[in-house]
């Protein structure tokens, strides 16, 4: 025999009802020997005691009646309500005369909402022909009459029930049980309290000594954290009554502790199902021990409120926490974490919300005196705090957790650890209860660690990468368990938001219904409103004012990504006072295509120099652009000008050539590599030979390229010039005194012979020698495709996977 409980979502109207109609048809088809408890249809306690409240405080409560009424009857028309109806019509009235109710007629209306469910389920089966019988709990379940929250009568409930049951046949008769009531010996209605419906169920299985218990809700079981909040929540099919009961206690919200005790002592399992999803196997909770490294879940009370008691006269005195717990419990007040500094100075304990004032008041009165006497300053209250417990997780282990929220800015307010159990748990700010529970979740399952990225400039570089991502989110996600989602894509002029990550269509998106973009404010507050945990912004443009975003981005949580060149070579004070923001914040920055694009330069040099490797000297092409220009122009009979033209068509260019023709960009990355090596330069203190005669310098991009045929007889007669059998070519050449303060940065056009290692790089590559005293005259090289959309988009790529190993 198994007991059913259905819960109140479950038996609403609409698609709960009619599932577990079937879900019950089913059973009784395939023979099974079933008992039926029920809830409150929907929300039929609430508007029950709503209704109390209106009549009480003289509002219209009729209107608000009908329709409770017709909700009821919703399922069908045939059943006859009409004495349950009017016997409640006639309370409202009375209440309404009266101006108040006792808590015994509280209970008694709100126990309406079980017996009316009992005879919708009741009816609902006879029309289908079943012979169910409907059964008032009020006969079986006796209590004390503390109305509100009454004590079972255990034995006699038990005698009762035994009883009862004895004279129905279960292989015909279907009886459904009101769950939740129960009534005093003297016959009034009493209910057994908060999740008294499945406390019924438990009981009855208990004492028919059923095989299982199969509860009904609106979820497919126990989670390892409520999906609402955590959307890869897994489920957990199997859980030893030890862990219900500890997950339950951890304020699990579809789990009761009380419920669980019956089924425990007669060793019954309960079984956590979905109406919606009846053939889903749910989670099963029984006296076996589940895997050997036992359950991981969190859990999370929310609304709780944290009341600190402080005062220097508290050290040493004896009796402070004696005194408390007696105010509070004086108060029936329940409290939950407690904390207490070594330097007795303050208490911290954690209420329910809705208790707050009470736990405050009552200690007021208690340490009045104290206050008097100046022993005790201050009690307050910090109201919209959320408990999160992880269970299975010792101080020990909690490491990866703690460091993951403090790198996402979630300060927790409080940490607390069972000394015996296997849980930590943490008070939280209610609003950073999303994100937080999320950061934790991704770190302890290890699985879909959800990193959130915005792209500021989706140009040819920012576009190319957003391809690369969602070509690969899926591979990505399967081997490395990384959730790469792009939540916002910002041009210069319009920004697009979507928390589940960017789809294939966000060309389109951001142009529709994009929305302005006006710093990054709004991005910010986005990742804040949405939770969004491990967060990388990523620059591809080339804007300098796009740079001055940089540390208020990292002050907000955000690491960085960058392709543009700008953040790492404005003033020395302000690449200081970045690297001191990434510090204080514990973020990181990478950039490791702001030279040589995609090839991996500036960590070997980085390596290279933090493990005392002395370089000397770097010298090479640092140009994709100009390497493609000058590769081109000297090989073959062709105009400088139209060279220039295909490598900006390539996208080799800067989104200002000039920026390449005027050595600009060759200068900033001459200058990131000595930063790199510690070299205390600016700018200004690059020697560049400015390709660009001078009369072409000023203007609009448009009009400089519309003149671009002025550079062809300049650059044919310094071609013609050259020694045979030499070749052009654009160079950056650190070098000087490397261990000093500063080095000697230098780009220049140069000839060199056709056959040394400058002469022979091909189309866009770049070539870097990089001198070191190890390695003597021989250099080590790295050469290759030095620019491109597609190799530099693939680097900014690879930082940002680099980011995802960090602890973000
Ligand atoms: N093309 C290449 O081979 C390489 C390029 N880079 C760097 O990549 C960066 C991007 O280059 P491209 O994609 O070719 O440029 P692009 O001109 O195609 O795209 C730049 C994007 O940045 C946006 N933008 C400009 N100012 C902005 C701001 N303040 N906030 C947000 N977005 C802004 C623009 O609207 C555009 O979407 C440049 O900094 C460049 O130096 C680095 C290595 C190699
Ligand atoms: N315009 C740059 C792009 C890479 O940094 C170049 O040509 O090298």
């Amino acid at each position: 025999m198994k007991v059913l409980k259905f819960g109140g979502k479950s038996l609403a109207n609409g698609e709960g009802i009619k599932s577990v109609v079937s879900i019950l048809l089913n059973k009784i088809k395939s023979k099974e020997e079933i008992v039926v408890v029920v809830s409150a249809r929907g929300t039929a306690t609430d508007d029950l005691f709503e209704l109390l409240e209106r009549a009480k405080k003289g509002e219209d409560y009729q209107s608000a009646f009908e329709t409770f009424k017709n909700n009821q009857l919703e399922p069908f028309s045939t059943v006859d309500f009409s004495q349950e109806f009017s016997f409640l019509e006639k309370i409202f009235e009375g209440v309404n005369l009266l101006g108040d109710y006792s808590p015994k007629i509280k209970d008694l209306v709100t126990a309406y909402g079980e017996l009316l469910a009992g005879k919708t389920v009741t009816a609902l089966l006879k029309e289908n022909g079943v012979n169910a019988q409907y059964t008032d709990s009020r006969e079986l379940f006796k209590t004390d009459n503390v109305y509100g929250e009454a004590t079972l009568l255990e034995e006699i409930t038990e005698e009762n029930t035994k009883k009862y049951f004895k004279n129905i046949d279960l292989t015909t008769t279907v009886p459904v049980v009101t769950g939740f009531v129960g009534a005093s010996l003297e016959g009034e209605t009493t209910s057994i309290g908060n999740n008294g419906s499945n406390y019924s169920a438990s009981l009855i299985a208990g004492y028919l000594n059923a095989e299982e218990l199969e509860n009904y809700t609106i979820v497919s079981g126990i989670y390892t954290a409520n999906p609402l909040l955590v959307s890869n929540a897994q489920k957990i099919n199997h859980l030893s009554f030890n862990e219900a009961n500890e997950l339950a206690n951890l304020g699990d919200n579809v789990l009761d502790a009380k419920a669980i005790i019956p089924l425990v002592k007669k060793n019954i399992s309960l079984r956590i199902l979905n109406t919606f999803e009846p053939e889903s196997p749910g989670t099963l909770i029984n006296a076996e021990a589940s895997s050997k490294n036992g359950i991981k879940a969190i859990s999370v009370q929310e609304n709780m409120a944290l009341v600190s008691l402080e005062g220097r006269g508290l050290l040493g005195k004896v009796g402070i926490d004696a005194r408390l717990f007696a105010a509070l419990q004086k108060e029936n007040v329940s409290v939950g974490i407690i904390s207490q500094g070594s330097s007795e100075r303050g208490i911290s304990f954690v209420v329910n919300g809705k208790d707050a004032h009470k736990a405050k008041d009552a200690l007021g009165n208690e340490f009045n005196l104290d206050f008097l006497s100046n022993d005790i300053n201050r009690i307050s209250i910090t109201r919209g705090v959320a408990v999160v417990s992880i269970l299975g997780n010792s101080l020990s282990s909690f490491n990866t957790s703690y460091t993951a929220l403090v790198n996402n800015n979630i300060k927790p307010l409080l940490i607390n650890n069972t000394v015996t159990g296997n849980n930590v748990c943490l008070v939280i700010d209610n609003k950073e209860l999303r994100k937080a529970v999320n950061v934790m979740h991704g770190e302890i399952f290890g699985i879909a660690k959800k990193i959130n990225v915005a792209v500021f400039g989706v140009g040819l570089v920012g576009g190319t990468l957003i391809k690369q991502i969602l070509e690969s989110k899926e591979n990505i996600l399967k081997r490395k368990g990384i959730d790469l989602n792009v939540f916002a894509v910002a041009n210069s002029k319009k920004v697009y938001f979507n928390a589940d990550g960017i789809q294939a269509t966000w060309k389109q998106d951001l142009k529709e219904t994009g929305i302005p973009y006006k710093g990054i404010d709004a991005i910010v507050k986005y990742a804040k409103d949405h939770h969004l945990g491990n967060l990388i912004a990523v620059d591809n443009s080339a804007s300098a004012g796009m740079t001055e975003n940089y540390i208020p981005l990292i002050e907000s949580g955000f690491n960085l990504v960058s392709s543009n060149k700008i953040g790492n070579t404005k003033s020395l004070d302000f690449y200081h006072e970045l690297r001191l923001a990434l510090a204080q914040n514990r973020k990181q920055y990478l950039y490791e295509t702001n030279v040589g694009a995609g090839l991996p330069l500036i960590d070997t040099i980085k390596l290279m120099h933090a493990s005392g490797e002395n370089i000397t000297r770097i010298k090479g092409v640092f140009s994709g652009t100009l390497s493609y220009l000058f590769n081109n122009f000297s090989a073959k009979n062709v105009k400088f000008s139209e060279v220039l033209n295909e490598a900006a068509e390539q996208g080799f260019t800067e989104p200002d050539p000039r920026e390449d023709l005027n050595g600009n960009d060759v200068g900033r990355k001459l200058l990131i590599l000595a930063r790199e090596l510690d070299l205390q330069n600016e700018f200004s203190d690059v020697e560049i030979h400015n390709l660009i005669p001078e009369h072409l310098r000023d203007g609009d991009t448009a009009s400089f390229l519309s003149k671009l045929e002025e550079l062809d007889p300049i650059y044919q007669e310094i071609k013609d010039k050259q020694e045979p059998n030499h070749v052009l070519r654009y160079i950056g050449d650190l070098h000087g005194d490397l261990a000093s303060d500063k080095g000697i940065l230098e780009v220049k056009l140069v000839s060199v012979p056709r056959d040394s290692a400058l002469g022979q790089v091909k189309g866009a590559d770049s070539i870097f020698e990089i001198y070191t005293e190890s390695y003597g005259d021989q250099p080590v090289v790295i050469q290759g495709a030095g620019a491109g959309a597609n190799v530099t988009a693939r680097g900014v790529f690879g930082d940002i996977m680099r980011l995802t190993e960090l602890e973000l």
